[in-house]
């Protein structure tokens, strides 16, 4: 921090002048907008040191002031306006009416555990109490997010009330994209960005205060924050910057926060603005799906025009069913005096600006009804405008490890009560809204209470190697619920065998692994790229799989016979990866204005494919700071990218009995090639996937012909295993 000892009266009479030139500026600036946003306090932290930084915050107080104005002559809003705004819409929220208490329990406890009903103003309202009544002033607050959709919208809207540009006083950070500059005072990140913040920087000193928002969702990243968090608090309790830590939901498990951090208080915020009426289905539900579409369309007959829908489903493909059959009510000649449905799309896979669209209003004048399509992304933490009505199809996509089988798999479930009430909680956020529950009491009544925590579900690959990259023991880690053993021994297993450790410690490769923000697999296939020549092609492949489907597959039986011959040219008979990655080498051949009609021609999802591009230029910049051979291609000698996944992906192999059946080689599971798959109908004896979908049965996913002698050349150390050997004796 940088301090300047007043060692003389000159000094002292140059920081003086400067420091009240700025007060009188920005008495000057109050007087002419009349703002009144608060004060900084305590310029002097002591009589003998002047802090730099305190001047540093004035000038950003001036400049977040002016660009404030900015902002009122830009929008054309009075003074009277912007005073009206306040007033009134924050006036009343539940959060701002218990403000004192708030403040003062903040200010008295180290740690706060924060339970208020969804809409209430804690993600919006804390931030800014903290901001400006409990932080010195070179201390920000931070605020996680599970998701980038939510970080963004959030600091969108707080920097909305403090009326200051995007990245000003306000900002957000999230993986790709940085709006926070050196004066920004509230940052909104999502987990997985304070996490690598903290790998970084340690101590967090930035930060005065870190709020966890949304703690019940419990992904792999928050649990690992709140282990981080507890440290740095410790760490710094006796110092001159200790640490303030909030956590918040609308449904979490108090009693369980608050006793991991030490028996810290619970604050139950009372009172909710506007009233939600929730309807289940009479009968128990089997069609979901099928369910789903009815409620939409009796409701779209029922519900007022501009009265909007938000439909929770469980993933890309179902949302673009979904989105084809809701096309189908436009077209109904009988449905012609309702207002015409605009379908928005929310999914993980899209890229960033795309689901931001969906918090864009139709026109003023617009006979028409928003009806948003989204998986469980906009679950949480979102207002969306104009959403009256929630229709909720009860099931989510969750991907699910079982240790004692290494098998990483994704499943449509069940969600848990605390997801429901979420869910209907993104209605009434502007007025009284409704939730259509498409399952019954008794269904609701049999979910569990609490979503299960994703580290006790999934492969703890990532998890022990960002451990690791923190110098901490994976074992010893002060987790909220603990991994079991087995599923630590398994990770410690997997990245031995990656070669990211050896005797428990990271090696050279493991450092390089964590660059990347990727699971372990596949960074290990971008790093052993090197020795294959074929860098530029696996990035081409792993950027691929970092989206959802490139084909587009949601089509009339026509078309779906069009779509087929269309995608021959790009086929393999060996692999997916090839050809997923001929395809993307055909698009990024194209003209960038030619892209888009060349994907409708070719049946291709172009929002996927310019996704898959930015973050491969993410990867590729990883790629050069690592120093590594980036451009290297081995053209249309396929044979050293199947090698190359073979390094990363050698837990995935399944090979063909002779009874035609697909077992899988570590697990000795049967499974089935996913009927999206290249190989489909045809029966290769040993293949290598990329992962396994369970629906009515196992299905493996994005699959590659293996020939089982490379085993002995590219994996060494595992093909003397056991059951690699029941691989190799194996025979048609
Ligand atoms: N982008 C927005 N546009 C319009 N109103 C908004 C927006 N964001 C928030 N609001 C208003 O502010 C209120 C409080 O929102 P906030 O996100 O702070 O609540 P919350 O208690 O954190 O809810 P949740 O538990 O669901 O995250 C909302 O109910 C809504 O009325």
């Amino acid at each position: 921090m940088p301090y300047i000892l007043l060692s003389s009266s000159l000094n002292c009479f140059v920081y003086v002048t400067l420091y009240f030139c700025l007060i009188s500026f920005e008495r000057l600036l109050d007087s002419c907008t009349g703002s009144n946003i608060s004060i900084f306090k305590n310029p002097f932290r002591n009589s003998i040191r002047f802090d730099l930084n305190v001047a540093l915050n004035r000038f950003t107080h001036i400049r977040i002031k002016l660009s404030s104005h900015r902002r009122l002559i830009m929008n054309d809003l009075s003074k009277m306006d912007l005073v009206k705004y306040f007033d009134d819409e924050r006036k009343s929220l539940p959060v701002t009416l218990q403000k004192d208490k708030l403040c003062s329990l903040i200010k008295k406890n180290e740690t706060l555990i924060i339970i208020g009903e969804t809409g209430s103003g804690k993600t919006t309202q804390i931030p800014q109490i903290v901001y400006e009544n409990i932080l010195g002033p070179d201390e920000d607050v931070v605020v996680t997010q599970p998701r980038r959709v939510a970080a963004i919208s959030l600091a969108e809207r707080v920097s909305y009330e403090v009326n200051t540009e995007i990245g000003d006083l306000v900002g957000y950070r999230v993986r790709f994209i940085d709006k926070t500059n050196h004066f920004t005072k509230i940052k909104f990140m999502t987990d997985g960005m304070l996490l690598r913040t903290a790998i970084l920087e340690k101590s967090l000193s930035a930060y005065g205060c870190v709020i966890l928002d949304e703690a019940h969702e419990r992904t792999v990243n928050t649990d690992l924050l709140f282990g981080i968090v507890k440290r740095v608090q410790n760490s710094r309790k006796n110092s001159s910057n200790p640490l303030k830590v909030i956590v918040m939901s609308a449904t979490m498990n108090a009693d369980l926060f608050a006793d991991y951090f030490g028996n810290a208080q619970i604050v139950y915020l009372q009172g909710r603005l506007h009233d939600i009426k929730i309807f289940h289905a009479k009968k128990n539900v089997e069609d979901y799906f099928h369910d789903t579409f009815v409620t939409i369309f009796q409701l779209h007959k029922e519900a007022p025009e501009r009265h909007d829908f938000l439909v929770f489903l469980t993933g890309q493909e179902e949302i673009e069913n979904m989105a084809l059959a809701i096309e189908h009510i436009n077209q109904d000649p009988s449905l012609r005096n309702y207002p015409v449905i605009k379908v928005r799309t929310l999914y993980a896979s899209l890229p960033t600006n795309e689901q931001l669209k969906v918090f864009m209003s139709l026109e003023p004048n617009e006979f028409a009804r928003k009806i948003i399509l989204s998986t469980n992304i906009a679950e949480t933490s979102v207002t969306l405008t104009g959403i009256k009505y929630v229709i909720d199809c009860g099931k989510v996509k969750v991907r699910c490890f079982h240790p004692e089988t290494s098998m990483d798999a994704l499943k449509v479930e069940n969600i848990s009560q605390a997801q429901a009430e979420q869910r209907a909680g993104r209605a009434g956020r502007e007025s009284d809204g409704y939730c259509y529950r498409i399952y019954s009491k008794q269904q609701y009544d049999e979910m569990t209470k609490d979503p299960v925590p994703e580290i006790l579900r999934c492969n703890l690959g990532n998890v022990v190697l960002q451990i690791l990259a923190m110098n901490m023991d994976p074992y010893k880690f002060d987790f909220i619920n603990k991994p079991s053993t087995d599923a630590i021994e398994q990770a410690y297993n997997m990245l031995g065998n990656l070669g990211a450790t050896k005797n428990s410690i990271l090696t050279e490769m493991g450092h390089k692994m964590t660059k990347f923000p990727l699971d372990p697999r596949y960074s290990k296939i971008i790093l052993s790229s090197v020795n294959y020549g074929c860098m530029e092609d696996i990035v081409n492949i792993v950027s691929i799989l970092s989206t959802d489907s490139i084909f587009v597959s949601s089509l009339s039986e026509k078309k779906k016979k069009q779509a087929e011959d269309a995608h021959t040219k790009f086929k393999s008979s060996v692999s997916d990866h090839i050809m997923l990655l001929k395809t993307f080498r055909s698009y990024r051949k194209i003209r960038k204005e030619s892209k888009s009609s060349w994907c409708d021609d070719n049946f291709l999802n172009l929002r996927n494919l310019e996704y898959a591009d930015r973050a491969r230029e993410q990867l590729l910049d990883i790629c050069r700071y690592l120093h590594l051979p980036i451009g290297q291609s081995c053209g249309d000698n396929f044979d050293p990218i199947r090698k190359c996944l073979l390094t990363g992906f050698f837990e995935n192999l399944a090979y063909l009995n002779q009874e035609k059946k697909y077992i899988t080689v570590n697990a000795k599971k049967e499974c089935k090639i996913h009927p999206t798959s290249t190989l489909f109908h045809s029966y290769p004896h040993c293949v290598l996937y990329t992962e396994i979908i369970e629906t009515s049965q196992p299905y493996m996913k994005y699959i590659t012909v293996i020939d089982k002698e490379w085993l002995l050349d590219v994996v060494p150390n595992v093909h003397q295993r056991h059951n690699y050997q029941v691989l190799m004796n194996s025979e048609l």
